[in-house]
């Protein structure tokens, strides 16, 4: 079994606006409440592309109801703790450019967090944790840390998809995928990336430092993989971005839906190049049919 943990899951609120006005009234063209929050969005696609898998977390507050109703409507199965004070609200602002602003997110108590890791104590051999997203700040930096250490003594995986310390701390016990984008790789590191060559050789110290395999993702320009031995590149299919926000998420739902049906390496990593452009490329996230549509137009070079 899958499952995706949220400790911050939000509604991801996309509104459009043309002719943005910093201090003035803008009137919205378009809006769209979604689901979101990183985990989550791996469990719909993974659900799109019929892999088996269960979206955990903390949700609370008519927020919280609004994303479980979602994804109930999607048929995603659902084992959240339920937390006092609302899910956040993710503003995703499209005005000829995308700003983002995320919000805080609830409260957690500890008897909620204790929660969540008795309800994992049942994970065992042969399941994968999707640990994906930011860690709220009530809870400590060290969560993803003690949610790693309970299920490794089970003998399940982990990948894990955060930012900063919490991305750092996790390589010591070994992930078997991580995939920060470059941004997120150069900022790790308090570097500037300026080409691919760099890319890389960045991406292949996070090997160093503990994960079994690294992709890169590089938006447009395409993705790396790392692994101890070899680098592949992919480039991305054709077609027209329409909203890129959750296009991560759905590259790390496309390479574990085929990595968990035991597809390899390389077919792993081609869906997940195809799921995320297929999503960039979509209103919301990817289809099933659209994402193997893509699939044949991702093609992997081995670097020498
Ligand atoms: N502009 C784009 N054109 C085509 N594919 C894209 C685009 N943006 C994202 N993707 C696809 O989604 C993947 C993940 O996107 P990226 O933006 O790098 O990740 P994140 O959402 O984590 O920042 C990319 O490797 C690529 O396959
Ligand atoms: O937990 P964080 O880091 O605040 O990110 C949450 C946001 O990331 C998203 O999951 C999108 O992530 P990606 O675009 O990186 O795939 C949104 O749905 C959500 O608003």
């Amino acid at each position: 079994m899958i499952y995706t943990v949220t400790l911050n899951p939000s509604i991801d609120f996309i509104v459009e606006v043309e002719d943005f006005k910093l201090n003035g009234l803008n009137r919205m063209t378009r809006d769209l409440k979604l689901p979101g929050g990183k985990g989550i969005n791996v469990s719909r696609v993974l659900n799109r592309l019929g892999t088996d898998n269960t979206a955990v977390g903390f949700i609370g507050g008519f927020t919280g109801c609004y994303v479980e109703d979602c994804l109930k409507a999607e048929s995603v199965r659902t084992g959240f703790v339920k937390v006092q004070q609302d899910t956040r609200i993710n503003i995703k602002l499209k005005h000829g450019e995308e700003t983002e602003i995320n919000g805080l997110g609830p409260a957690i108590r500890e008897e909620d967090a204790l929660q969540l890791l008795r309800q994992l104590e049942g994970v065992g051999v042969g399941d994968v944790l999707v640990l994906s997203g930011s860690v709220p700040p009530s809870l400590g930096e060290d969560f993803y840390d003690r949610l790693i250490e309970g299920c490794q003594r089970k003998g399940a995986e982990f990948v894990i998809d955060t930012t900063g310390a919490a991305l750092r701390n996790a390589l010591k016990h070994k992930p078997l995928l991580i995939k920060p984008n470059h941004h997120e790789l150069a900022e790790l590191f308090g570097v500037t990336l300026k080409d691919k060559t760099e890319v890389a050789a960045y991406g292949r110290k996070l090997l160093e430092l503990g994960a079994q395999h690294v992709l890169v993702s590089m938006a447009g320009e395409g993705a790396l993989l790392l692994t101890e031995t070899e680098t592949y590149e992919a480039n991305v299919p054709a077609g027209r971005v329409r909203n890129s926000v959750g296009a991560g998420d759905s590259m790390i739902a496309g390479f574990i839906s085929a990595w968990t049906e035991g597809k390899g390496l390389l077919e792993a990593f081609r869906t997940g190049v195809a799921a995320g452009s297929a999503t960039a490329f979509s209103d919301d996230l990817a289809t099933g049919e659209y994402i193997r549509e893509l699939r044949s137009q991702v093609h992997l070079t081995k670097w020498n």
